[in-house]
């Protein structure tokens, strides 16, 4: 292989020659036991030194590197691990920190640089942190980056140069990888709140840098360079595929730079596909995931047969193992796919759909997994088996692999006929689901008369989202659970125990309707995903959520019922220790599913049903347990919105649908709350009012108020309760801050009978020293507006 532009890097060990590669486009970066977490946060509290966090995080890159290199893969990527989050990696890269934080830590060595990096990520003595928001459509959390009209790029390359050396140190083929200047720009915001700026007009300055960057990556003898462009996979504005065109058609013109690989994921490249496959770069990867309903896999194969020769010099990765599931890959339709690809293009190379980052690492951690189902599964080292499976398959034919090949299909199909995955009664109920189910009872204005006869809540009702802090002592206790030092007797005490302080505290505060404060739950879908059949839950199938947080999305394996009341007991609990009324608290079906793998023999619809179903359940028990107010959570309803304009109509038609099944169920007089985060709601809103909530709590304090003027616009006919309280800042709210909320949503149009007064979002990552003053002003806040209103 001789390319006139590449610098004359021996072939590296690995390839030997051979056409098809195996490889990934990025790992989970935690390492066993969630190491990272430990070292990251135990830093923070001043208890790990730089130097032995950095020294953490080299040993965490070469062990998986190591592990992907005896797993079979023949090259590496170098620079998806991160201390924090890789976007925020980027704009340290392209030295592109806002000009507001005056106050970060200096210096260009490790330790500087990680300074620097948390505190952009956490916050200084006079900044907020960088806004932290969803990665397209998955759980991960990034660090938006902040451009406008001055930003200024200046490369900082040597971290990321210094990690292509550990990994060429190994003696492996290390490719590096960047988030590509497009997509760089598409998610970043305006660094001046409410202008119109569009970081896109930056793409002359940035293309440069990239440059520079590509011949600095040569040099260090990378011969690939995996540069990330996944905004290709969704719908464009006009006019950018021709700015892509010209972008790459620049970056490929760089003297002495490696070869470029172009990496999409997270779906269909759709008016995309032309584009990128007649750029002048040597290489692509492409979204050949097979998730039920999805319709990826069919559509990037029909966007690739088409594309014809511009493909034939091409090295192409084939993303056709499912990195965000963790269902073990079809074996045999993966070989197909694979087959037919190998006589389109140069050369191909076996991967997974994006990076493994979604996925937890290694199923091997767990030790209570059913056999049958763990068969079945394949966390990030198992992918990494299947990749270099796959590869070698190809490289030796099909009947080399034969065996793994009938294994694979043998177990799927002993799963697929056994009772855990097909529950006849369950199919029954939902067979006889009817357009009455989802209809409540009573229009919304009998509803809210009957309602306020029942609860008598004053004008500007206050109230929280139901979490408060899960306290070290709480967390203790549930880990003392596990371990089987406290027995359930004594974790059952300590819960209620924490119910009660928890309940005082809020009748001290003068809250209205009040909260049990959700400490026996571990996660909000976690919690009940383990009381639900059909869902599996891990031990340590940890997936980075943000920063140090992590979650364990549980797994849907078969048909979901409810084998017993899950929260009633709690809430019941709670609610005869006080004379106010405490809200049910659930999650939503749609969050349910959104935070879980979903089954890879049934769509998200067909499941949403089912969780629905199971949730109506619940609802009525504890309405009839005398439970007034009961919130159903549904924070995830915009987050998996459908990427494409196209398919969204279809997602909220059953998203809503399955929230009206579990909530529809209960008389006029029980107040149906709905909680989500997140803000962005435009797009939605009129799934919003479709889901019939009597009341619903939004993040709103960051955004000013802004969607309070949306609202107005849809004609929101239930009452709302904008969040005034960020709850995502350590920062304590002051009365005149609420109160001037408030009159902005009351001068925005909602009305002082519809209008609640709550944070954000739950509590529980907040400590007690900022919840109970916060509480405590936004309690007074209300009770100024009350009078004001009072006093006409
Ligand atoms: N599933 C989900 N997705 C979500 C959210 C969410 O709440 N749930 N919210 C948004 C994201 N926000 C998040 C907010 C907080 C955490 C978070 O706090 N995670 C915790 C873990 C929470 C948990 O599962 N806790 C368990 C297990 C705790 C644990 O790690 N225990 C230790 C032992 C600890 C000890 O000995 O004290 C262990 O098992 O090793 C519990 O409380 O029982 C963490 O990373 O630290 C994650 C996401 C969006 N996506
Ligand atoms: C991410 S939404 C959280 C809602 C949940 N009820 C809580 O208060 O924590
Ligand atoms: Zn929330």
């Amino acid at each position: 292989m001789t390319d006139p532009h590449t610098t004359t890097t021996p072939p590296p060990p690995g390839r030997g020659g051979s056409p098809t590669g195996a490889t990934v486009l990025g790992y989970p970066r935690q390492g066993p036991g969630r190491r990272l977490k430990r070292a990251v946060e135990g830093h923070w509290r001043g208890r790990t030194s730089a130097e032995e966090l950095l020294a953490v995080g080299a040993e965490l890159r070469r062990d998986r590197w190591q592990e992907m290199a005896s797993a079979g893969l023949t090259e590496v990527p170098v620079g998806d691990f991160s201390y924090y989050d890789h976007v925020l990696d980027t704009t340290l890269l392209l030295g592109a920190t806002p000009a507001r934080f005056t106050d970060l830590p200096a210096g260009d060595d490790p330790a500087g640089r990680l300074a620097r990096q948390f505190a952009l990520a956490r916050g200084t003595d006079s900044q907020p942190p960088l806004e932290m928001t969803k990665w397209f459509d998955t759980n991960y959390h990034y660090l938006v980056p902040e451009l406008g009209p001055g930003t200024r790029f200046a490369l900082h390359a040597e971290d990321l140069l210094r990690q292509v050396g550990e990994a060429r140190e190994l003696g492996l083929a290390a490719r590096p990888v960047v988030l590509g200047p497009v997509s760089y720009l598409s998610l970043a915001k305006a660094d001046e709140p409410g202008s119109d700026f569009d970081p896109l007009t930056l793409l002359d300055r940035l293309v440069p840098v990239y440059a520079e960057l590509l011949t600095a990556l040569a040099g260090a003898g990378a011969e690939w360079v995996q540069v990330d462009e996944p905004v290709l996979v969704l719908d464009q504005p006009a006019g950018l595929l021709e700015r892509v065109r010209e972008v790459w058609t620049a970056l490929a013109a760089t003297p002495s730079r490696p070869r470029l690989l172009v990496a999409t994921y997270f779906g269909a490249l759709g008016e995309a596909a032309p584009v990128l496959a007649g750029l002048p770069v040597e290489g692509l990867a492409v979204d050949l995931s097979a998730a039920p309903g999805s319709g990826t896999r069919a559509a990037n194969l029909a966007a690739l047969r088409a594309a014809g020769h511009d493909l034939a010099g091409k090295r192409l990765l084939a993303g056709v193992v499912d990195g965000r599931n963790v269902w073990r890959t079809d074996l045999a339709a993966a070989l197909d796919v694979l087959t037919e690809l190998g006589g389109l293009v140069g050369s191909l190379d076996v991967s997974a759909s994006c990076s493994l980052l979604h996925v937890p690492l290694d199923l091997a951690a767990e030790t209570s997994l059913d056999p049958g189902v763990a068969r079945c599964l394949a966390f990030a080292r198992q992918k990494l088996a299947e990749v270099a499976l796959l590869a070698d398959g190809l490289r030796r034919g099909r009947e080399a692999v034969a065996g793994a090949v009938a294994d694979d299909a043998a177990a799927r199909s002993a799963l697929r006929t056994s009772p855990l995955t097909v529950r006849p009664d369950v199919r029954e109920r939902v067979a006889a689901v009817g357009a009455a189910d989802t209809r409540r009872r009573g229009t919304a204005e009998e509803r809210r008369r009957s309602q306020q006869q029942r609860l008598g809540l004053p004008l500007l009702p206050t109230t929280t989202i139901g979490s408060f802090p899960q306290t070290e002592e709480v967390r203790r206790a549930r880990a003392g659970l596990r371990r089987g030092e406290l027995d359930p007797a004594g974790y059952q005490a300590a819960m209620r125990a924490e119910v009660e302080r928890v309940v005082a505290l809020q009748e001290e505060l003068g809250l209205d309707v009040l909260v049990h404060g959700e400490p026996e739950r571990n996660d909000m879908v976690q919690y009940f995903a383990e009381q639900l059949d059909g869902f599996l839950t891990t031990e340590e199938g940890w997936v980075q959520s943000y920063g140090s947080r992590y979650v364990r999305p549980p797994v849907v394996v078969g048909d979901v019922s409810r084998p017993a009341p899950m929260t009633v007991e709690w809430s019941r609990y709670a609610q005869q220790l006080t004379s106010r009324p405490v809200k049910g608290m659930l999650t939503g079906p749609v969050t349910m599913l959104a935070w879980s793998f979903g089954r890879d023999d049934l769509t998200p619809a067909e499941t949403a049903t089912q969780v629905a179903l199971a949730l109506r359940e619940e609802v009525q028990d504890l309405e009839r347990a005398g439970i007034a107010v009961i919130q159903v959570d549904e924070p995830a309803l915009r987050e998996t919105l459908p990427l494409r304009r196209a398919a969204r109509e279809g997602y909220l038609d059953w998203a809503v649908r399955a929230f009206l099944l579990t909530t529809a169920g209960v008389d006029a007089g029980t107040q149906v709350h709905t909680h989500m985060c997140y803000a962005e709601f435009g797009e939605v809103l009129e799934a919003i009012i479709a889901l019939d909530a009597d009341v619903i709590s939004l993040e709103a304090a960051r955004s000013r108020m802004e969607v309070v003027a949306d609202l107005r616009e849809a004609r929101y006919p239930h009452a709302v309760g904008p969040g005034v309280w960020d709850i995502h800042s350590p920062r304590v709210p002051t009365v005149a801050d609420v109160v001037a909320s408030l009159e902005l949503a009351l001068a925005g149009g909602v009305p002082a009978e519809r209008l609640w007064v709550n944070p954000d979002c739950g509590l529980k990552t907040r400590g007690y020293a900022e919840v109970e003053p916060a509480l405590r002003v936004l309690v007074e806040a209300a009770g100024v507006v009350r009078e004001r209103l009072a006093a006409g």
